[in-house]
């Protein structure tokens, strides 16, 4: 039994920092697992173009722990205005790699996101031109369709006609939560990836549900049953490189998610690795877990791999309870519970 790995050091390919009083918590947790991470640009209001991405870099930057050379990779945040020229004035920067496509009230903060795709087909057309990969959060929003099955009606009414109509466009189908979706990008052409996330690894909708109502398990997608998590598990472990990391971590402060109506997302990054390491070590594939977190993310966007490794060792420990974030606190999945994984402060 492997008791001790090293890993060339990972990157995030999805991740939400947020903003402000939480971002010295967000980066320090995102800094200590990974070199890198795309940065998810759904703030109020939403990084927009390469001068609101800019700043949103440097105030990244100012809170990054002293010696560490964790690098954000920026994200644009497409709307109904988004032009041709913001894509290529973003390109441009250096730091901005790739557009993010929210539809409309699909999830946190996606009010300003596109209400109709064929009305950014030039944005399209320009991202492929210039080599920028779109990102997108793939689930329906009419009301009439039921939450377990958005992500579905996403890929029949959308991915398929996308990935047909900009074929050299590199797209990621982002937290993919189904076997539909692992199975869609499995047969898409070659520029076509997937993230997929901790949580939906190691979850499926009875944890969520069973035995009471489990807040800090909802996240959108939504977890769904038992017969897609060992999809999803099958795909991550597969040695395919079109599937890789992105935790999807995405923080709420606590009594925004346990409330009447609380909040999406899951906080994994302070024990993102770990998490990972459980569910490839629970499938018996351990062996797979570096490729999955450490080479294919960096391959599909056409980044070099990091240099420097971190060490995963086997070893029960337990999560705190909470977590501070900013004058609040935060609730990790897990938290207060054992880990049986744990990374080591330094290679
Ligand atoms: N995943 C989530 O449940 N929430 C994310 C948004 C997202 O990635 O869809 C967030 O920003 O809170
Ligand atoms: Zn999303
Ligand atoms: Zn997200």
């Amino acid at each position: 039994m492997t008791d001790r790995l090293i890993l060339l050091r990972p990157d995030d390919w999805h991740i939400h920092l947020r903003d402000g009083a939480a971002l010295p918590h967000t980066v320090m947790d995102a800094a200590r697992q990974f070199g890198r991470a795309i940065v998810m640009p759904n703030l109020v209001p939403p990084v927009r173009n390469a001068a609101e991405a800019g700043s949103y870099r440097e105030r990244i930057l100012a809170v990054r722990p002293q010696g560490s050379r964790f690098e954000p990779l920026m994200v644009l945040y497409l709307t109904d205005s988004t032009q041709p020229d913001d894509i290529r004035a973003a390109k441009a920067t250096g730091f901005v790699h790739a557009a993010k496509l929210y539809p409309a009230g699909a999830t946190t903060n996606s009010d300003s996101g596109v209400t109709r795709i064929d009305n950014i087909f030039d944005v399209l057309e320009t991202m492929a031109e210039v080599g920028l990969p779109l990102l997108v959060h793939g689930e329906v929003t009419r009301a009439e369709i039921d939450i377990f099955d958005r992500e579905k009606y996403f890929i029949d009414e959308h991915m398929t006609r996308l990935t047909e109509r900009f074929p050299t466009l590199r797209i990621v189908f982002e937290h993919i939560t189904t076997r539909d979706a692992a199975q869609f990008v499995e047969s898409a052409n070659a520029n076509v990836g997937a993230t997929i996330t901790a949580h939906h690894l190691l979850y499926n909708r009875n944890h969520m549900l069973v035995g009471g109502i489990r807040p800090h398990f909802y996240c959108l997608p939504i977890l769904k049953r038992n017969v897609h998590q060992q999809a999803l598990l099958d795909a991550a472990t597969s040695g395919n490189p079109k599937f890789f990391l992105g935790t999807d971590s995405a923080p709420h402060a606590r009594h925004t998610k346990e409330a009447a109506c609380g909040c999406a997302g899951c906080y994994t990054a302070h024990t993102a690795l770990e998490l990972y390491a459980e569910a490839f070590d629970q499938h018996g594939a351990l062996d797979r877990l570096e490729a999955f977190a450490s080479h294919f993310g960096a391959d599909f966007y056409g980044l070099p791999r990091n240099t420097e490794h971190v060490v995963l060792v086997r070893e029960d420990w337990t999560l705190p309870a909470e977590l501070p974030f900013g004058d609040r606190e935060l609730i990790p999945l897990r938290a207060g519970e054992t880990l049986r994984w744990r990374l080591e402060e330094h290679a």
